[in-house]
C-alpha cells in the first residue's frame, strides 16, 4: 500500500474513540488496575506488537512496583481475518510463581489471549490477569473474558491505538473502523 492509499483508508474510516475518550479510559483502567494488582508485584507482559501503544500509556499510569517484559504472537499478520497462531517471543522463565498481568490492544476471537493465558499457566504463572484496550462487541462466545477493559468497540475491523489495519497507523491516537469491514 503506497503512502496515499494509507491516508485514503484513514479518510474513508469512521473514527469510534476520539483521543480525550481513549486516555479516559486509561485513566479509569490504570485506577482500576491499582486497585486489584497494587500490593500483588505483578509481571506485567505486554503482547507484541499490538500492545506497544496501550503499553507505552498505560504504565507510567501504574503507581505501584511492577516489572515489565514482552511475549509476540501473531495471527492476524496484516489481515484482517485470523488465521493460524504464530509464537515469534515466548514469555520469559521469570513467569513462575508470579501475578502476572498482560496487557493487549484488543479482545477479538479471543484466540489470542486464551493462548497466551494458556501458556503462561503452563510455564507456572501463580495467576494470570488481562487487561486490553478494546473489547470488540461481536456476539461470540470468547475463551476467555479480559479482567479490565477499556472500550467496547463494535464489531468492525478497528484500527489506531497500536491496532494496525494492513500494517498501517498504529501510530493514531483515536481509534477508527475501516469503513467498509
Ligand atoms: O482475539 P483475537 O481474534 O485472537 O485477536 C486479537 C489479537 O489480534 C491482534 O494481533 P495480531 O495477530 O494482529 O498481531 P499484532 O499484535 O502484530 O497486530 C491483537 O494485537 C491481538 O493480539
Ligand atoms: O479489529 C481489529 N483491528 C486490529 N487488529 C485486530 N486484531 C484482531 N481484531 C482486530
Amino acid at each position: 500500500m503506497t503512502r496515499h492509499d494509507a491516508q485514503a483508508m484513514l479518510d474513508r474510516a469512521e473514527r469510534i474513540a476520539t483521543e480525550t475518550e481513549v486516555q479516559a479510559a486509561l485513566d479509569r483502567l490504570a485506577a482500576e488496575i491499582g486497585r486489584e494488582l497494587a500490593g500483588a508485584f505483578p509481571l506485567v507482559l505486554a503482547v507484541m506488537g499490538g500492545a506497544v501503544v496501550f503499553a507505552g500509556q498505560l504504565l507510567p499510569r501504574l503507581r505501584f512496583p511492577l516489572e515489565f517484559d514482552y511475549l509476540h504472537v501473531t495471527r492476524y499478520r496484516g489481515k484482517t481475518q485470523g488465521g493460524e497462531m504464530e509464537w515469534r517471543v515466548l514469555p520469559g522463565q521469570n513467569v513462575a510463581g508470579r501475578t502476572v498481568l498482560v496487557l493487549d490492544d484488543i479482545l477479538d476471537e479471543g484466540e489470542t489471549l486464551a493462548a497466551i493465558r494458556d501458556k503462561l499457566v503452563q510455564m507456572g504463572a501463580a495467576r494470570v490477569t488481562s487487561a486490553v484496550l478494546t473489547d470488540k462487541a461481536n456476539g461470540l462466545a470468547k475463551p476467555i473474558r479480559a479482567d479490565f477493559v477499556g472500550l467496547e468497540v463494535p464489531d468492525r475491523y478497528v484500527f489506531g491505538c497500536g491496532m494496525d489495519a494492513y500494517g498501517l497507523w498504529r501510530n493514531l491516537p483515536a481509534i477508527y473502523a475501516l469503513k467498509d469491514a
